[in-house]
Formats: C-alpha cells, structure tokens, sequence
C-alpha cells in the first residue's frame, strides 16, 4: 500500500508537487481569526485508500483544519489544491437532535442530499449494517447508533474521500472497536482515502496508515507506532495509560461550523477514559 505524504513544513516553497496521485494536497496553511492563529503552516496530502488521523488535545484546530481541506472556509495562508470533481463524505462530529423535530433515519439520509433514493438510501444503511434502522426516529437513537447513521450518510454518495469528525464520539469501548472496523470496510469496499481525527491513537492504531499530531500546527507525523513514540507526541499525551478527560467545550452543526451557547441546547461537557478504558 502506498503511504500517504506529509509535506514537510520546511520543505522549499519552489519545489513543484506531484498532484497527480493526490485527493487534496495543502501547502503551508494557515488561519488567523480576530488576531488569534488557530492553524499555522501545515502541509499534508491525501491519497486515495489511505486512513489519515488527526489527532491532537481539545482546541488544537483539529476540526478547523477539516474544514479547510474541505472548503468550508479558506485559509488566511497557504494553498489547498483538490482533485478536479473530488466526491466527498463529511461526518461531522456527534450531532444532538431536538426529540421534538420527528425525522425517520432515510428522511435524514436524504436532507441535503437531493437525488438520493431510497434504494440507495437502504444501500447506505446496508453497508454500515443498520438496515433495521430505515424507519426509527433519529430522536430514538443510541450514541452508537446516530453514528453508524451518520457514518451512513457520510459514505452514502460513495465518495472519494470521507473526511469523520470524531466517529466514535459517544461510543462506548465495545463499540468503537467497531465503528473503526466499519470504516477501514468502507475504504476496502469504496476505495476512497478516509481522513478522520480521533482523541485516541492507540484506539486508531490498527485502521490507520498516517497519524498527523497538531497543536496549531504539525507536531509530529508518520506511521501510528511512530507517532506513538515521538517526544512531541508523548509531551502532548503522556503515555496514554493515564485516564485522558476529553472537555468538549463546543459543538458543530453538520457544517462542522461552531455553534454558539443557545443554538444547540445541550451541555457540551462530556468524559472519555483513555487508551484500553474508554
Ligand atoms: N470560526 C471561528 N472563529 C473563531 N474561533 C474559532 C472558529 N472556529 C473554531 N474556533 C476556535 O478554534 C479553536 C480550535 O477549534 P477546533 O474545533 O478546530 O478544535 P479541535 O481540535 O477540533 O477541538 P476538540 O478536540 O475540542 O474538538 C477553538 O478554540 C475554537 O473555539
């Protein structure tokens, strides 16, 4: 399997890229708000049937940097080249959905998605095995389950990239196992390159071919076991055999845009263990 290419932050500005391989090649980006740099030269590539992981502590520009590669908002610097036409599957990070608003499970599959058919709404669902699910109240979903939907919905244009915001979030351990499994199937089945962030490597290990470590900007990159013994990795995370506390101080919309206090209506704090416990 070819290995997916991170750029080196240093590398000279006049050296031409190959693009001809690539999904979406990112020079040098950088994102400056109010004054404030969220994101500051980072470089990567994305290939086709590679799983890439973000990872990187809360606030470290994990989702903004999704949002940039997918063109949800531009970059103050730098440069995103994406192949001509690139199909791509979002899922955002776990949505909360108003029990009060009935929608089915096909229904949603089908919003904003216009000329998605049931069939292959049903083919969507098929491939995340939540077939029984078609007709239940997304309000009446467990965590695991909104994911597989969500994950359903991410896949169901079968893309050339899926980009996964924090799948297994509100997973319990059993499950995430899981989820990962789907998604390394669904590169395997789609041949589509996947690019996830996730809070834990060791969970990601086996499903992933790159880690990408951020905290504003690259700390570290390379294959999982790599990463998993670089000092600036370590320094972030320790040896991730101590409980981690994820405090999401924050939610998305299925933009992945932040919502303000007031537009979802749900406390955002929430507990994972770490590595082995979650
Ligand atoms: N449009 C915006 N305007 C101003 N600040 C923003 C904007 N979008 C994100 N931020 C801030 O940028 C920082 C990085 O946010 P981001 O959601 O990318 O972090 P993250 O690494 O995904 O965090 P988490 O692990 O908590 O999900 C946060 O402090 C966030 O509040």
């Amino acid at each position: 399997m070819q290995a997916a290419t991170f750029l080196s932050p240093r590398r000279p500005r006049s050296r031409p890229l190959k693009y001809s391989q690539a999904l979406i090649t990112a020079e040098h980006l950088s994102l400056e708000v109010a004054g404030r740099t969220l994101l500051q030269d980072i470089s990567l590539q994305l290939l086709p049937r590679q799983i890439v992981t973000v990872i990187g502590p809360n606030g470290a520009g994990k989702t903004t940097l999704l949002r940039l590669l997918l063109g949800l908002s531009r970059p103050t610097g730098g440069r995103i080249q994406r192949r001509p036409g690139l199909r791509l599957g979002y899922m955002p990070q776990r949505m909360q959905v108003d029990a009060s608003m009935p929608m089915s499970v096909t229904r949603f599959l089908q919003l904003g998605q216009p000329g998605i058919s049931r069939a292959e709404a049903d083919a969507a669902l098929a491939r995340v095995r939540a077939e029984k699910l078609r007709d239940a109240s997304l309000a009446d979903l467990s965590g695991g389950e909104m994911q597989r939907i969500l994950l359903a919905r991410a896949a169901s244009r079968k893309p050339q990239l899926m980009v996964l915001d924090e799948p297994t979030q509100g997973v319990d351990v059993s499950g995430q196992a899981e989820v990962y499994q789907l998604i390394a199937a669904l590169r395997d089945e789609l041949g589509c390159g996947v690019l996830l962030v996730s809070h834990d490597l060791h969970m990601v290990m086996a499903a992933t071919d790159q880690v990408l470590c951020i905290n504003q900007h690259i700390c570290c990159h390379g294959h999982p076991e790599q990463v998993s013994r670089d000092p600036a990795y370590l320094e972030l995370f320790g040896d991730k055999l101590a409980p981690y506390t994820h405090q999401h101080n924050h939610a998305h919309d299925l933009s992945g845009e932040v919502l303000h206090h007031g537009q979802c209506g749900h406390d955002h704090g929430h507990k994972q263990g770490g590595a082995g416990n979650e």
